[in-house]
């Protein structure tokens, strides 16, 4: 094995090429090449022809002479498939490119030699190729600490019988989640607990990738201290080496001193067209009138679920900003009628887009609520406007995260499992009216908590520093076959 050193620090960032994972593996890019990091960031085909046509990141990043985007093999792709499928495929079509990537860490190492490795922490490919040429690899795991921490429990809970669940009764109690005994129901596990055989692949592939974490140097998770603390205790006892250095779009307007409204498009990373017309429409309506929905990238609702949702949100009277992604609606093509009050009520007091410019939406004083999949990003983004939410987890992780939204941060109503109109409407009227004062104010105090986290002293920043510290003290570490 040939020794290169280098002095000069270069990071591959490698996400799981979907919007929720690129937004944060971005925002972090960017924070290290304002440290004078190289960032190479590896993207599909598909992900980097989207990304440059709908935001401003090749001007944005023109700035930092060593950074540059590096496209996989055509063939890598999410099939045009739609939500979980496309998961599936991405996973299955990325581990095709292993050799391809092994190739590009070599070769770039020639030029300028790779010192440190960021993956996405459901790549586990990436860590045998960091292995075999010798570069240190730094997990990312894009999700919060507390779905983290029971993926990394799914064994202890099949040891204790608490999984496959047994009957139907989704409110019985999951006693195997160290610090979660006291609130953490079967309904509250990330969808993919909800198997009837832990041989399913979901299940299996999940498992077997986050154990595979304690691999990597080092795992980076975009959250901060006071909000997941008693989770990040528990989880260093298994994975000493964390850096949390969230909410990293909040981190990064921190660092650049960044005002959201003074740049619109400046650090979206948009994969769809933003439709700012919204921005133009919330400019009209009164403080704190509006709630606003979406379900993130992935998510998809059946014309039923629609209805509901759309039902209870005009039976409120509360206005509404509602993103509705194309394709995002399953189901026969054509059938029901919109009803005219429907249609009555969305002309007088909502508004629909394909795509919104949604960190500023849900900066703008207009915004009063946010009914949102509990994605992660989602969850940061309302938690850092201090905007309280209603939370309809789809899958995943989200399951977990509107569980400590609802019973552990207390700064939103957790409706899981239902989109009954009626309770969307009471769900609505308890947000923007009856409960606002009690969700609000843990809503601003979390806020508080977690600009502190971000700015000069914080804990996310001492965290970035002291990443930024140890990627730079790899430059002499590295070796490459
Ligand atoms: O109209 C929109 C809708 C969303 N977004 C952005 O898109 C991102 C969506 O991310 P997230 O809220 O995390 O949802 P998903 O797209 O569903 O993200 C996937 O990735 C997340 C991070 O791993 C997981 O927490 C989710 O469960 C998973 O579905 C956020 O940054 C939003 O600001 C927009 O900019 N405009
Ligand atoms: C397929 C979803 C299940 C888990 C994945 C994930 C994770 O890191 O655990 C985050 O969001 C989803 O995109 C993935």
């Amino acid at each position: 094995m040939a020794k290169l050193t280098s002095s000069q620090p270069h990071v591959v960032i490698f996400p799981f090429p979907v919007q929720g994972h690129i937004n944060s593996m971005l925002k972090l890019t960017e924070l290290l090449c304002l440290a004078n990091i190289h960032v190479t960031y590896l993207l599909t085909v598909q992900t980097h022809a989207r990304l440059l046509a709908n935001t401003n990141v090749v001007s944005r990043y023109t700035k930092y002479p060593g950074f540059r985007f590096q496209t996989l093999p055509e063939s890598v792709s999410d099939g045009n498939a739609q939500s979980m499928d496309i998961l599936l495929n991405l996973y299955n079509s990325l581990k095709t490119a292993k050799g391809f990537f092994r190739d590009l860490l070599v070769s770039e190492g020639l030029k300028n030699p790779v010192t440190c490795i960021i993956t996405d922490g459901v790549m586990r490919f990436t860590l045998d190729v960091g292995e075999e040429i010798g570069v240190p690899v730094i997990y990312f795991r894009t999700i919060s600490a507390c779905s983290f921490w029971s993926y990394f429990c799914m064994n202890k809970l099949v040891e204790a019988a608490e999984c496959p669940f047994k009957g139907n009764d989704m409110d019985f109690p999951i006693k195997s989640v160290p610090g979660m005994e006291s609130f953490l129901r079967r309904r509250d596990l990330p969808s993919l607990f909800r198997v009837a055989d832990i041989n399913d692949t979901g299940f299996q592939m999940w498992l077997t990738e986050t154990q595979q974490t304690v691999r990597a140097q080092a795992l980076i998770l975009n959250t901060f201290e006071a909000l997941e603390g008693p989770i990040l205790s528990q989880l260093r006892t298994q994975i000493p080496n964390i850096y949390t250095i969230g909410p990293l779009h909040a981190h990064l307007k921190a660092y650049t001193k960044l005002e959201p409204a003074s740049s619109p498009l400046s650090q979206s990373n948009s994969l769809w067209e933003e439709d700012r017309g919204c921005i133009k429409w919330l400019e009209d309506q009164p403080l704190k009138s509006v709630i606003y929905v979406s379900f993130g990238s992935l998510a998809m609702v059946t014309k039923e679920q629609l209805m509901e949702f759309w039902h209870g949100l005009v039976n409120s009277g509360y206005r509404f900003l509602w993103v509705m992604r194309p394709d995002s609606i399953t189901g026969p093509e054509g059938g029901q009628e919109i009803p005219a009050e429907l249609e009555e009520g969305t002309k007088t007091r909502g508004h629909m887009v394909n795509w919104a410019p949604q960190e500023e939406v849900l900066a703008h004083p207009a915004i009063g609520g946010f009914l949102t999949h509990s994605g992660w990003n989602s969850t940061l983004e309302s938690i850092c406007e201090g905007v309280p939410t209603i939370c309809w987890p789809y899958f995943a992780d989200q399951q977990i995260n509107s569980r400590f939204v609802g019973e552990v941060w207390k700064i939103g109503l957790d409706i899981k499992d239902t989109c009954d109109r009626v309770i969307i409407e009471k769900a609505v009227k308890d947000l923007m009216r009856d409960r606002n004062e009690e969700f609000s104010k843990s809503a601003i105090e979390m806020a508080k908590l977690a600009s502190k986290a971000v700015n000069e002293g914080g804990s996310s920043r001492s965290n970035l520093n002291k990443l930024i510290e140890d990627i730079k003290s790899m430059c002499n570490l590295s070796q490459h076959a």
